[in-house]
């Protein structure tokens, strides 16, 4: 029997697949994972340099990894700690969902409504050409608004919700964009992990 089947959400746009389950981790599960990663993790506050001025990331970020590594985007380069032993436990649950192994996670830390991550694509070498990315949150819940780059009709979001799993497959890197937009809202800290594969170019 297959628990997840009923909370498993497909959906299949023009040009891209993603899947959504609800209840990847349980409540207690959740609330225990947000617990330690909120604590344990080595939260790291990057610069970002647009346009040739430099500000501070809104958000905070972490890198781990099972080989040495570096993962650079916008203006930031990224290097990876070993997976602590809770991620290792995270990523094998994620990978059986997903039907894919990944080798690094690219972690962030939404202190509240000000933090947010802008329009963008994971669109790296690194990540290789139809890259399968897996994004877990813990903590509070944020609408993940996702558009297509020339469908102007192909506008969406889902609610991600605590102890949630999304993977984004096929060309979504390619031909969307998807972000976390800020909120007035008064809300908490909410953790994400984004499970990724980077290859050696
Ligand atoms: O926080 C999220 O759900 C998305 C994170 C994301 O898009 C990224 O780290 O590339
Ligand atoms: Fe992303």
């Amino acid at each position: 029997m297959n628990l997840f089947s009923e909370e498993k959400q497909e959906f299949h746009l023009p040009d891209a697949h993603l899947v959504y389950i609800k209840n990847c981790f349980s409540k207690s599960e959740s609330d225990m994972y947000f617990n330690t990663l909120l604590k344990n993790t080595n939260w790291q506050e990057d610069d970002i340099t647009v346009f040739g001025k430099t500000y501070k990331q809104p958000r905070l970020t972490a890198l781990y990894s099972n080989t040495d590594t570096s993962y650079s985007y916008s203006s930031i380069t990224m290097h990876s700690q070993p997976y602590p032993e809770e991620i290792s436990v995270i990523k094998q649950r994620v990978e059986v969902l997903a039907q894919h192994k990944f080798n690094t996670v690219l972690l962030n830390l939404y202190r509240n409504g000000n933090d947010s991550n802008g329009w963008h694509a994971d669109n790296e070498k690194k990540l290789g050409k139809q890259p399968i990315i897996a994004s877990v949150t813990f903590g509070e819940e944020r609408p993940f608004h996702f558009k297509h780059r020339t469908l102007k009709d192909q506008r969406h979001k889902v609610m991600l919700e605590h102890g949630s799993l999304l993977v984004m497959k096929g060309l979504m890197q390619k031909h969307w964009l998807h972000q976390i937009a800020k909120t007035k809202k008064d809300i908490g800290e909410r953790i994400n992990l984004t499970f990724r594969n980077l290859i050696s170019i």
